[in-house]
């Protein structure tokens, strides 16, 4: 079991990649920020709502070239490559898990909800997690043992265990087939039905975990995220006193697609329990 002190060392040893990071994600803001003023050229992945454009392709590779320039050895896995069909391969390598858009539709509306996710995992054990709002420029940051920050201002998730106080948040993904629509606005009903506060929908997994982490929503639940939207939001969740699982119950698997996230322990097992599951394929489904 190793002391405290070589824990300390092992984690001092990514504080330099995380400087790196939000350098990085500070950059590819200033891309997005401008490109988010002019016309986007749009096509789609999955399917029709799963869109992309070639802003988020152009930060991808800005984001990678650069890490990779600066650590050779390291692995990487992002949306868009991801898409392209590289595999998503977790190991035990230092590992940057990158969405260089986080809110592609809102970026192609120009609705202000656009954010840069940049997670590191060593030993598949996530380290830290940079996300940055680019258009109102709130850095959010967070390293395992040391806390979670927006913009340098410690941050701390809802202490709210009562889900008739809740304000939750979730996201649609980006299957909308008759079956899956009907599970979504099924769940919803479920929360409402319990009275929650409300349920709020911003069309971007990463900054609506962020939202939780500062306190500002009790949790947020999702089927059909992806490893890059959750990668960053855990670890500064996770720093912010808060709890990330998995939406059976059992502990958060990057790689499943599904996430639930909340304040208090409480209150993320309430949800995980009126939640009923839809099914998509995990993201290292051909990784092996
Ligand atoms: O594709 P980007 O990176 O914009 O990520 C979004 C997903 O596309 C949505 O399905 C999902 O529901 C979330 O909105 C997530 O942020
Ligand atoms: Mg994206
Ligand atoms: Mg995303």
């Amino acid at each position: 079991m190793a002391s405290s002190e070589e824990n300390e060392m092992y984690s001092k040893q990514w504080e330099g990649c995380m400087e790196i990071a939000v350098q990085t994600a500070r950059t590819a803001g200033q891309v997005i920020r401008e490109a988010f003023k002019h016309e986007k050229e749009v096509s789609t992945k999955s399917s029709p709502v799963d869109l992309v454009t070639e802003t988020d392709r152009l930060v991808e590779d800005l984001i990678i070239s650069s890490l990779r320039e600066k650590y050779p050895s390291h692995r990487f896995i992002g949306e868009e490559s991801s898409a392209a069909g590289e595999k998503c391969l977790l190991t035990d390598n230092p590992t940057w898990i990158i969405d260089p858009i986080d809110g592609t539709c809102n970026f192609i509306h120009s609705f202000p909800m656009v954010a840069v996710s940049i997670g590191f995992a060593v030993n598949k054990e996530l380290e830290f997690g940079v996300i940055y709002h680019c258009l109102d420029e709130n850095l959010y940051t967070a390293r395992k043992g040391h806390g979670a920050f927006c913009n340098g201002i410690q941050l701390q998730v809802s202490k709210e265990t009562d889900m008739s106080k809740a304000l939750i948040l979730t996201e649609i993904g980006a299957k909308r087939d008759p079956a899956t629509l009907k599970i979504f606005s099924g769940n919803m009903e479920r929360l409402l039905k319990a009275q929650v506060h409300g349920i709020r929908v911003i069309g971007s997994a990463t900054l609506a975990l962020c939202q939780v982490a500062s306190g500002a929503a009790d949790a947020y639940y999702q089927f059909g995220l992806h490893c890059w939207d959750i990668a960053a939001a855990a670890v500064i969740i996770r720093e912010a006193g808060g709890n990330v699982i998995d939406t059976s119950g059992g502990p958060l698997d990057l790689m499943s697609r599904r996430i639930v996230a909340a304040g208090t322990v409480e209150m993320a097992h309430y949800i995980a329990r009126e939640i009923q599951t839809i099914t998509y394929e995990r993201d290292d489904h051909n990784a092996n």
